[in-house]
């Protein structure tokens, strides 16, 4: 672990006990976080979500962990008391969900979540706090910031409502961002605006960003380097600017199924997988 990393996991292993059996949904997976832009990408299943859960301390009851090593900071994420969980998750390690409506409480308005959210960080009177709150939803590019700030959940659209979850995740100033598939439930255009906003504002304030994502191109133009999961594995870490060179054949594949924008509109290959890539 250098001084400039924030957060360094080494042979995470996460393994769930079902009726049919264990099931084996992170097998050693090792990587360190500095302030920069990470991505993990794979296929529904490859494990993503249960790597940043296991982050946050999420893991499900009939889950277990094991790793070498989960250190952020000075402080052992293996054997964490829930109180001095509650100091990391959602304080200094933050989680942005795929769709804010289950996030969101749905009788409050947003102006009021944001307070709430607010004031249990910050010590300031209501005057002051609705202020920060307009200002919140005003660094996430909200134009109209007092009629969002007046407005329920469902009033917004899924892009707005996404911004506000932003906004919120942002306001104890977190040191690392979860943002676990934060646009895929948007159509393509919010999807990439929101991301916009969200790179915007970890680049600002020199934050880490975990992008967990199946879109390897969303992936590549948002992060500064990929984790590509294959089956509970990472089988290829590479830096998003040299995609192009990567070595596994799990991510060439990942690579030739991306659309082309060439107008050559010939049928998509087919995603080829070998049993070997989910060794260790
Ligand atoms: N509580 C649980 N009990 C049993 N199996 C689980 C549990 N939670 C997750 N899993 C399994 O763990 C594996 C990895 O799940 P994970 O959610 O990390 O995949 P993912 O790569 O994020 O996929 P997706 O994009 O679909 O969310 C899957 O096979 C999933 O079914």
């Amino acid at each position: 672990m250098t001084t400039d990393t924030l957060l360094s996991v080494k042979n995470l292993a996460i393994t769930f006990s079902t009726s049919k059996g264990p099931v084996h949904a992170v097998r050693g997976v090792s990587f360190d976080l500095g302030r920069e832009r990470l991505g993990i990408v794979g296929e529904s299943g490859s494990g993503k979500s249960q790597t940043g859960r296991a982050i946050l301390g999420l893991t499900a009851a009939n889950g277990k962990i094991t790793a070498d090593q989960m250190q952020f900071h000075d402080l052992d994420l293996r054997n964490l008391s829930k109180r001095d969980w509650r100091k990391v998750r959602g304080a200094r390690i933050s989680m942005i969900m795929q769709d804010p409506k289950y996030s969101l409480n749905p009788v409050m308005t947003i102006g009021d979540q944001i307070i709430e959210a607010y004031r249990e960080h910050h010590k300031v009177n209501a005057t002051e706090a609705k202020r920060r709150a307009l200002d919140m939803l005003t660094a996430v590019k909200i134009r109209d910031p007092e009629r969002v700030f007046n407005s329920y959940p469902h009033e917004v659209s899924g892009g707005m409502g996404q911004r506000v979850m932003i906004a919120m995740m942002l306001i104890p100033d977190p040191e690392i961002l979860i943002a676990d598939e934060p646009t895929s439930a948007l159509d393509v255009t919010v999807q990439l605006q929101v991301m916009a906003i969200l790179d915007d504002l970890v680049r600002e304030r020199g934050m880490a960003l975990v992008f967990i994502s199946h879109d390897l191109h969303l992936v590549s133009s948002f992060c500064d380097r990929v984790l590509v999961m294959y089956q509970g594995h990472v089988v290829e870490e590479i830096r998003a600017s040299e995609l192009d060179q990567a070595k596994h054949p799990y991510t060439q594949g990942l690579l030739n199924c991306l659309p082309k924008m060439d107008g050559n509109h010939a049928e998509l290959p087919v995603l080829t997988r070998e049993a070997s890539w989910a060794e260790a």
